[in-house]
């Protein structure tokens, strides 16, 4: 705990990722539907990969052994295409056309390259020496029973190739978590609904849904509360009619007379882990159970609320599709392009654009403003330089630890 009470960014994220058990309920997706979802079994290679030795290039397959001078002529005797292999057997002195990923005979043993060859009349001749077989082998990519993706890895397109690679239709991944997220606050307006004088748009509810979706979470959106404890109260029936994993609310877990977040939920039921957490932006964040659900109450300023998810909420959301280490955040090291003061006693998360010096390595250079309702900031930041706790004045060009917000 820091001075004023807070809870480290460590500690904060130890205490989630025990609460955010990891889930059973597993289904089984067709391929094309993979994309986000968190594997629920190792995936095994049922067949090697390629499945017969194969040729790299277009060109001719040989013996490599007959290749005893430069000139050296050989006769065709066949072809062997991608999709339809040669079935007969290569002598001496003899080849056969060959194209790329069509299979190679076991009598042959190299493919020339078809640019350093020259062919007439049913026979061809290699111009050039070899050095390189131009043939791959059965299993160079995989092989049959090895583990080609392990449980809890979140697919991308190149895991749904693999897969494809390896022959499956379908895969078992885990039932995607049900997060409902709630905005709270008189002064939001829907985009699209009639905004008062008074009000702001709600950008909290798209900017967490989509991150949420970014991590194959299927999100109830249960729109806007007001700050009262009767809308608040109407807005948490839903989670006794439907199955909720995690709620989000965002907003109202500050010290104001309208933060009122944190007590109706209290109230209702909700047991308080902990609240506000030394980081910079999101000193206020929330995090309680109620019944089987996690409730992470993010601050509203719409930076805040979209690094606390990030920081927070996604270590749950991986812990609970048992991805291993789901608490700890890849950081890398880079170049400072600004000078910084002392840091104070909140890890702080700077919004910075990265860059090429000119030696080619890697710059963070922090935005002049940091303020955390700057979304205009925040939507062109490529990474967050992250400062711990009463770090000493940084001088630009010394190494700063960032995190890359594509990573997360
Ligand atoms: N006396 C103190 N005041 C504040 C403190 C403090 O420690 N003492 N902490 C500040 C910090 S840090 C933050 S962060 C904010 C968080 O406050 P709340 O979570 O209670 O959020 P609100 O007051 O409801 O809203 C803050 C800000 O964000 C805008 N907002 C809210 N919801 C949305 C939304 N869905 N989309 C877009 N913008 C939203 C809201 O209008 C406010 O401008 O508290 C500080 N105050
Ligand atoms: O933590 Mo607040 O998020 O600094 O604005």
């Amino acid at each position: 705990m820091s001075s004023q009470g807070l809870l480290s960014v460590e500690k904060a994220l130890e205490q989630i990722v025990s609460c955010a058990v990891p889930r059973l309920e597993t289904c089984i997706l067709p391929l094309a539907q993979c994309l986000g979802r968190y594997l629920a079994t190792d995936l095994i290679a049922q067949h090697s990969q390629p499945p017969f030795r194969s040729s790299a290039m277009d060109g001719y397959a040989v013996r490599s052994a007959d290749i005893s001078s430069i000139p050296s002529q050989f006769k065709l005797i066949g072809e062997s295409a991608a999709g339809k292999g040669f079935k007969g057997t290569i002598g001496s002195q003899e080849a056969i056309r060959i194209y790329t990923g069509a299979p190679v005979p076991d009598s042959a043993d190299m493919v020339i390259m078809q640019e350093d060859t020259e062919s007439a009349d049913g026979f061809v001749t290699i111009l050039q020496p070899q050095t390189k077989t131009n043939i791959r082998d059965a299993g160079t990519d995989f092989k049959t029973g090895q583990v080609l993706l392990s449980k809890g890895q979140k697919l991308d397109g190149r895991h749904i190739g693999l897969a494809a690679a390896a022959g499956f239709f379908e895969l078992t991944v885990f039932q995607p978590l049900n997060i409902a997220i709630l905005a709270t606050g008189d002064e939001l307006a829907l985009p699209g609904s009639h905004r008062q004088e008074d009000q702001i748009f709600s950008s909290n509810s798209y900017a967490i849904k989509a991150l949420i979706e970014q991590h194959g979470g299927n999100v109830i959106d249960l729109g806007i509360a007001k700050d009262n404890k009767a809308s608040l109260e109407a807005a948490l029936t839903h989670l006794k009619t439907q199955k909720v994993d995690i709620l989000i609310t965002m907003g109202g877990v500050s010290v104001g007379d309208y933060d009122l977040v944190q007590p109706v939920l209290i109230e209702n039921g909700m047991s308080s882990e902990f609240w506000r957490v030394a980081v910079r932006p999101g000193k206020p964040l929330m995090f309680g159970k109620l019944g089987d659900t996690l409730v992470f109450g993010l601050p509203g300023n719409p930076v805040s609320a979209y690094i606390t998810c990030l920081l927070f909420v996604v270590p749950a959301i991986k812990s609970m599709n048992h991805v291993a280490n789901a608490g700890h955040i890849q950081t890398e090291l880079c170049i400072l392009g600004a000078d910084l003061p002392a840091n104070g006693e909140r890890q702080d998360n700077l919004r910075a654009k990265l860059s090429f010096n000119k030696n080619g390595k890697l710059v963070a250079t922090p935005f002049a403003s940091q303020d955390s309702s700057l979304l205009s900031i925040l939507s062109q930041a490529d990474a967050l330089i992250v400062r711990e706790p009463f770090e000493a004045p940084l001088k630009a060009g010394s190494f700063c630890k960032i995190i890359r917000l594509s990573e997360l």
